[in-house]
């Protein structure tokens, strides 16, 4: 994520961009955070972490984003799908927030973005 943050960091500076397109594979989009890097962590941890940082970043660029979508968008691949201001979504693509089944809150992201604002 901190690669992505980066990336749109400098699209977004870069006056020759005039629109940013987001994509993944025609398997997935993005099939949402790391579970196994997430799995051992306490809430403490990823709370006082920060875990989600950087997530959001789509959010707050204020450049065109579009979002070009196969396959699928979980958790917060989909929160990331619904962050950008247009979705060009393929005939494969499945939107989901699965998470839930993880015991974790769906939609955390978006969520936590509305509280801060
Ligand atoms: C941001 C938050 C924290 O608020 C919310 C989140 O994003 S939590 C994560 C939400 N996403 C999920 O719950 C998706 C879980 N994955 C699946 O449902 C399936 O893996 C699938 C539908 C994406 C793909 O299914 P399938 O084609 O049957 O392939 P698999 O054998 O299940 O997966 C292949 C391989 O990828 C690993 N994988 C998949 N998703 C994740 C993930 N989110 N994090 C880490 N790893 C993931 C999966 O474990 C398999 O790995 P190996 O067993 O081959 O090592």
């Amino acid at each position: 994520m901190t690669e992505v943050g980066r990336a749109l960091d400098a699209f977004e500076a870069d006056g020759e961009i005039g629109a940013i397109v987001i994509t993944g594979s025609e398997r997935a989009f993005a099939a949402g955070a790391d579970i196994k890097e997430m799995q051992n962590r306490t809430f403490q941890e990823r709370y006082g972490g920060n875990f989600l940082a950087h997530w959001n970043r789509i959010s707050t660029v204020k450049k065109p984003v579009i979002g070009a979508v196969n396959g699928f968008a979980l958790g917060g691949g989909c929160e990331w799908a619904m962050m950008c201001d247009v979705i060009y979504a393929g005939e494969k693509a499945q939107f989901g927030q699965p998470e839930i089944l993880l015991g974790t809150i769906p939609g955390e992201i978006l969520l936590i973005t509305l509280i801060l604002n």
